[in-house]
């Protein structure tokens, strides 16, 4: 289970302050259990992990074996909390380095993430001749920028296939009943996955918008869903022993107190994407009505060698999140005799001793710099592990968002550049918004 470590916010915060949030925890926790708070249509995550669909839970993991067996590529395209979650936990379980790993299952790439030409160009060439699927996974199925890559690749897949063939290697992820993309894959028959009503985007990585690919790469599907589910257990029990309560309360206890982002930081560079599902989540849930600790992140101890001197010296705006795994393996620092570069004092000593040691002191120097630091401690990577900390982390989201009185379920600012954008691209029905902001530009 994860290690909450909270005594390096000492002297940063009131004695009182779990006390004092009490009552909107115990509001807050209702809300998400009862699912009738804010938003409250979307929290069928909380008990996601339990209830989900283990009919479809079965279909994804056919259509992976039949990837896994049809195709050398599989192109995921999606963006934001259609792609992020699926992207941390490849990486986080399987590498940043999947794709050039010696493997029996598909190399993985990401697209419909942005409207880059040279990107859509480069993932192209690199697909070259190979066999390839596509996982099309957009909730709304309206997002421009997956829908203009989904057209590109079925394109590519019929040139390829045949429109038959193609058919055999598109797989929908999708609004069950709503959407361009849902009314697509009906017509065409492509093998489809639901992104449940009462499932935002960026909450879905456990259904099969994660899963599909997850499982696509290899990886343990029923392990992430067991710790997950570990974590539903534990947290769902009220209480301010709860760690999920301890860890909201002072997060929201730093904001009140002025501390405006949170900087989660971990030793593992298998967590980059671990770090952008988490920005995506916290980012969107919390940042509204001009409100919302901005979620920011940082390697270690690469940043340290950049963002370090802003970390210790820099405004003092912010805290720290550190995530800690314990190692899955060992390595020893070798003896010199010459010891030329004087490091024998290290001879003998792990390496995950050096890192333990770099990140204790670097704690110290952030306290003592004036940057708040909570600890979260885990078992080696692992599907269990993982799947316990998206877990951990929804909950505190969830309940961070109804601690600060906003809606956690909703993302109402993300629209504004979709309009001005589809305006710009003369999009019927945007004329006249076309008009004024060409004035403008
Ligand atoms: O799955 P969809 O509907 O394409 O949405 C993708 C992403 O776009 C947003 O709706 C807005 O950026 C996110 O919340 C979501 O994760």
């Amino acid at each position: 289970m994860i290690k909450l470590d909270l005594s390096k916010l000492e002297g940063f915060l009131p004695q009182d302050y779990l006390e004092q949030r009490r009552e909107g925890l115990e509001r807050a926790a209702d809300m998400l259990a009862h699912h009738n708070g804010p938003g409250g249509d979307f929290t069928g995550w909380v008990t996601l992990p339990r209830d989900y669909d283990k009919g479809e839970f079965a279909r994804i993991k056919a259509a992976a074996e039949k990837i896994r067996r049809q195709s050398q590529v599989l192109v995921v395209i999606g963006i934001g909390g259609s792609y992020l979650g699926a992207r941390a936990v490849i990486e986080l379980l399987a590498s940043p380095n999947y794709n050039l790993k010696q493997k029996d299952t598909p190399d993985i790439y990401f697209a419909g993430n942005g409207l880059s030409t040279d990107a859509l160009l480069e993932l192209i060439a690199l697909i070259g001749e190979r066999d390839f699927s596509v996982n099309v996974i957009s909730k709304s199925g309206t997002t421009t920028e997956p829908a203009v890559a989904f057209r590109i690749f079925r394109e590519m897949l019929e040139r390829k296939y045949g429109r038959e063939g193609a058919r055999e290697r598109i797989y929908a992820t999708t609004d069950k009943a709503r959407g361009v993309l849902k009314g697509l894959a009906d017509e065409e028959g492509y093998e489809e996955f639901v992104v449940p009503d009462d499932v935002g985007g960026r909450y879905s990585v456990l259904t099969a918008v994660g899963l599909l690919p997850i499982a696509a790469a290899g990886l343990d599907i029923d392990g992430l869903m067991a710790g997950a589910q570990r974590a539903m257990e534990t947290l769902s029990a009220p209480g301010l022993d709860n760690p999920a309560w301890q860890y909201a309360a002072a997060r929201n206890a730093l904001y009140d107190g002025g501390k405006k982002v949170e900087l989660l930081a971990c030793y593992e560079p298998s967590f980059r994407f671990f770090s952008e599902w988490w920005k995506q989540l916290y980012g969107e849930s919390e940042g509204k009505e001009h409100k919302g600790l901005f979620p920011a992140s940082v390697e270690f101890t690469a940043d340290l060698h950049s963002m370090g001197q802003y970390i210790q010296q820099g405004e003092r705006l912010m805290f720290e999140t550190v995530v800690k795994f314990a190692p899955k393996g060992e390595f020893i620092i070798p003896n010199d005799p010459a010891n030329v570069d004087g490091l024998n004092f290290l001879a003998g000593k792990s390496l995950a001793f050096v890192a333990e040691q770099a990140m204790r002191g670097t704690i110290l120097a952030h306290v003592d710099g004036g940057v708040p630091n909570i600890l979260l401690e885990l078992p080696a990577i692992g599907e269990d592990t993982v799947g316990e900390l998206i877990y951990f982390f929804e909950y505190v989201c969830g309940l961070s968002g109804y601690l600060l009185q906003v809606n956690p379920f909703d993302q109402p600012g993300v629209e504004a550049y979709k309009k001005n954008m589809f305006a710009l691209l003369g999009k019927p029905g945007y004329e006249q918004l076309r008009e004024s902001l060409e004035q403008r530009l």
